[in-house]
């Protein structure tokens, strides 16, 4: 097997097609018989015609209303009203179920880091980043479950009424996941969401879906049945479906704001319906006339190309100081040309085939309406095309007027605007729909630190002389405006995929007697003090 540029080495190749021909409904893996959706990597090789191009990975189910219809009424009878199984199970179980999960997953790195560089173009490292990422993720929500449930043991008291805290499942999740992180993004959703008691029926990716075949089983064998299952297809045919049906209580989605809107109209009583989404940004970094160059022309390559801008937090838009635009312009441009190109397991590669077939054909407009309207492309390789990937364009100066301020590029293009006033990036910033991250380069504190004060308000998180990021996976994760509803995180994702409800009762010995049975017993979902009254 081979691609264009070289032959691939033997533990990145791909032996088989890999034809995912069970699903996972009701705690069973169902032999699929119907209609299959082929899967293609953007990775070009050697066809039984002996010409290059997409290199065919196997096949997923092609799912419709039916299977939809059997995914919702399996997670809502496993939910049955909050009586299930699974929304009553103790703490120590449900973690218990969760560790036998992550243990399985772990054994599948292999697998899944060489299906996350063949169907998504990620490279070797980032994938294996964001492998051992998901792991961590998943251990460290374990550890926050127990912490919740060790502050359970407590009773408050006001005015003579007890407050007994529980933070109970929300019901039944519909979660849907991005394809630029279809393992780590997408777990950060469905870990937080099951653990809570919540059942799910999860839809990956359109790429991004084979690499989670191997976690079928482990799946399957960690959950009750009906607490995980998992569609495919187009949304419009199983996702559409399942929202209609009015039973979704929580819509969770990271992607674009199109499609969260088309599926909360779709739900026929919206005001019941809880929302947790990651939508798109457009960060900017700031740059200050005494920023320190070299660390910041490192750290917006690195925030606006690494995984070749494909990220909601990437750095969309660079605003420089004038007293330095021209030297930070030709020192940027420099370093973009020296970036390398190819495939994600190819040492060093920086720059990696893209998985959106017309994506370069995408970028390559937002390049020709800036040129069109005055900008030039700064950097001598930008804008070169090929028919999975365009070389990433410097274009300088942008306007306003021009598309590639306002959309959300996610790909390798990067506008540069002068500023003279800091004024001018920060009513920017404020007019913006988006409101997740800023980066913000300089030394001197009697500018920056009004700046800060005045950014937190605008976005929420301010990167102080570095990328914007969504990690560590502790630290909040959200957005103001279209960027996102609900925060995600360790802590954070826990609490947005529950609710606070208590038992209230009066000081009587029977009332009390109840209340300590209930402890004692922990029977079902924690007793937490955490956001007592
Ligand atoms: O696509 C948006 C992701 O949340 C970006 O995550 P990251 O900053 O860890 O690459």
């Amino acid at each position: 097997m081979k691609t264009q540029t070289a032959e691939i080495p033997e533990e990145f190749q791909i032996d088989n097609l890999l034809n995912q021909d069970t699903y996972l409904v009701n705690g069973q893996l169902k032999k699929w018989s119907g209609k299959t959706t082929p899967v293609y990597s953007t990775i070009h090789t050697v066809n039984e015609n002996g010409e290059y191009a997409p290199t065919l990975l196997g096949s997923i189910p092609y799912m419709t209303e039916p299977e939809a219809n059997e995914a919702l009424e399996a997670a809502c009878d496993a939910f049955d009203k909050g009586k299930g199984l699974w929304p009553t199970m103790k703490v120590a179980d449900r973690i218990e179920c969760m560790e036998r999960f992550v243990r399985q997953m772990e054994k599948q790195r292999d697998p899944i880091v060489k299906y996350l560089m063949w169907e998504i173009g990620k490279n070797l490292s980032d994938s294996q980043k964001e492998f051992d990422r998901t792991v961590e993720y998943i251990y460290d929500t374990i550890e926050e479950y127990k912490q919740l449930d060790r502050d359970c043991a407590k009773f408050e008291k006001r005015d003579g009424v007890y407050a007994h805290i529980r933070r109970g499942p929300l019901g039944v999740v519909l979660c849907l996941g991005p394809y630029n992180y279809p393992l780590n993004e997408t777990f950060a959703l469905l870990i937080p969401a099951i653990i809570m008691g919540n059942t799910t029926i999860f839809k990956p990716a359109k790429h991004g879906v084979l690499l989670l075949s191997p976690l079928l089983e482990a799946f399957k064998s960690s959950f009750p049945k009906g607490v995980v299952n998992i569609v495919y297809g187009r949304g419009r045919e199983v996702a559409a479906p399942i929202m209609q049906s009015g039973r979704i209580d929580v819509l969770a989605l990271i992607g674009n704001s199109k499609s969260a809107v088309a599926l909360q109209d779709q739900h026929p009583y919206k005001n019941r319906l809880r929302l947790v989404l990651g939508l798109e940004a457009k960060n900017p970094a700031i740059v200050l006339s005494d920023a320190d160059l070299d660390l910041t022309i490192n750290e917006c390559i690195a925030g606006a190309l690494s995984f070749n801008g494909q990220r909601c937090t990437a750095l969309k838009l660079v605003y420089v100081q004038e007293k330095i635009v021209d030297e930070f312009n030709r020192r940027f441009a420099e370093r973009v040309d020296a970036l390398k190109f190819g495939n994600p397991w190819e040492e060093g590669v920086q720059l990696t085939p893209l998985p959106e077939p017309g994506k370069p054909q995408y970028i390559k407009g937002l390049i020709d309406d800036a040129l069109a309207k005055g900008a030039s492309i700064l950097n001598e390789k930008g804008g070169e095309i090929t028919e999975n990937y365009i070389y990433p364009a410097v274009l300088y100066p942008v306007t306003k007027e021009m598309r590639v301020y306002e959309e959300e590029q996610f790909g390798p293009v990067i506008p540069v605007i002068p500023f003279k006033n800091i004024e001018e990036p920060i009513d920017d910033i404020a007019s913006s729909n988006y409101g997740q991250q800023v980066s913000l380069f300089g030394k001197d504190i009697r500018t920056i630190a009004p700046l800060i004060d005045n950014l937190v308000n605008l976005v929420c998180r301010v990167n102080l002389n570095s990328s914007c990021q969504r990690g560590p996976d502790v630290y909040p994760f959200t957005g103001r405006k279209d960027s996102a509803v609900s925060t995600l995180s360790v802590h954070d994702a826990l609490r947005s995929f529950s609710i606070r409800t208590f038992v209230a009762s009066k000081d009587t010995v029977y009332n009390n007697r109840i209340l300590e049975d209930l402890l004692g017993s922990k029977a079902s979902n924690f007793v937490s003090t955490d956001y007592i009254l």
